[in-house]
């Protein structure tokens, strides 16, 4: 079974493009919803995570304040770096699981933000780099998620170059609102399927 990475950087259209591979029936293993998952469930890095960042980090009821924890990673180097050595292994880990549970699939899709940064992407056969203008990422997110456009930016400016990655990735989908989607994608299934049989 061939693993694929499916990222790009914020706002490129990670989500969007990645069900239209689950619609293909390819199983997708979405590493920021399993990382928020871990984060409330696994009590080990509930405890680890109060430690690092303080009982703030967490509500009354359990869930995580994001709000508190994106204030203080995103603007920071170091902060974002711990957060990630306690999250990234639990992440790991349910990726390996979730493989073994779709073993008969001729392919499976990771998305993930940070594939590249987190090297997770050599856990991967090969990677997929979606693209579109900053610009555009830009005002998507701020479309979607009601954020300001320095929010958006200080997110960008943590993330690895989009021409760095485009070094690193194996396939390109451009999504810049302008070429079409769908036929990129159709291409890049046929190719898995084709590379899944040899
Ligand atoms: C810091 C958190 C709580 C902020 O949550 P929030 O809902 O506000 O933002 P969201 O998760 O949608 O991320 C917003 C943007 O930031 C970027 N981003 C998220 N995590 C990271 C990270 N570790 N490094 C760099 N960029 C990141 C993503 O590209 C995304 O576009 C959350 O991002 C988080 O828990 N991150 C750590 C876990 C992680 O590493 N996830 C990434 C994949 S495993
Ligand atoms: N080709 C497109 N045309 C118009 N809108 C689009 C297109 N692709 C994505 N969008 C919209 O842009 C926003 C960002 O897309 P999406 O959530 O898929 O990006 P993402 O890369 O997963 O984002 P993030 O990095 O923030 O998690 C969404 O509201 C989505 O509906």
């Amino acid at each position: 079974m061939l693993k694929v990475g499916l990222t790009g950087n914020i706002g490129s259209g990670k989500t969007t493009i990645a069900k239209v591979f689950e619609l293909l029936g390819i199983p997708v293993f979405y590493a920021d919803d399993e990382a928020k998952k871990v984060m409330v469930t696994d009590e080990v890095l509930i405890a680890g995570i109060k430690q690092a960042f303080g009982s703030e980090a967490y509500f009354d009821d359990g869930n995580l304040n994001r709000k508190y924890i994106s204030n203080i990673v995103f603007n920071n180097k170091a902060e974002l770096e711990k957060l990630n050595a306690l999250v990234h292994p639990a992440v790991f880990r349910a990726f390996a699981r979730f493989d073994a549970q779709h073993h008969e699939a001729p392919y499976v899709i990771r998305e993930a933000a940070i594939l590249f940064e987190s090297g997770s992407y050599k856990m991967c056969d090969r990677a997929i780099m979606i693209t579109a203008p900053l610009e555009t990422r830009i005002n998507r997110v701020i479309a979607r998620d009601h954020l300001t456009r320095a929010d958006v930016e200080s997110r960008e400016a943590r993330q690895m170059p989009q021409e760095e990655k485009l070094k690193l990735a194996n396939d390109v989908i451009i999504n810049d609102g302008k070429q079409l989607v769908i036929p990129q994608i159709l291409r890049l299934h046929e190719l898995y399927l084709s590379l899944a049989r040899n």
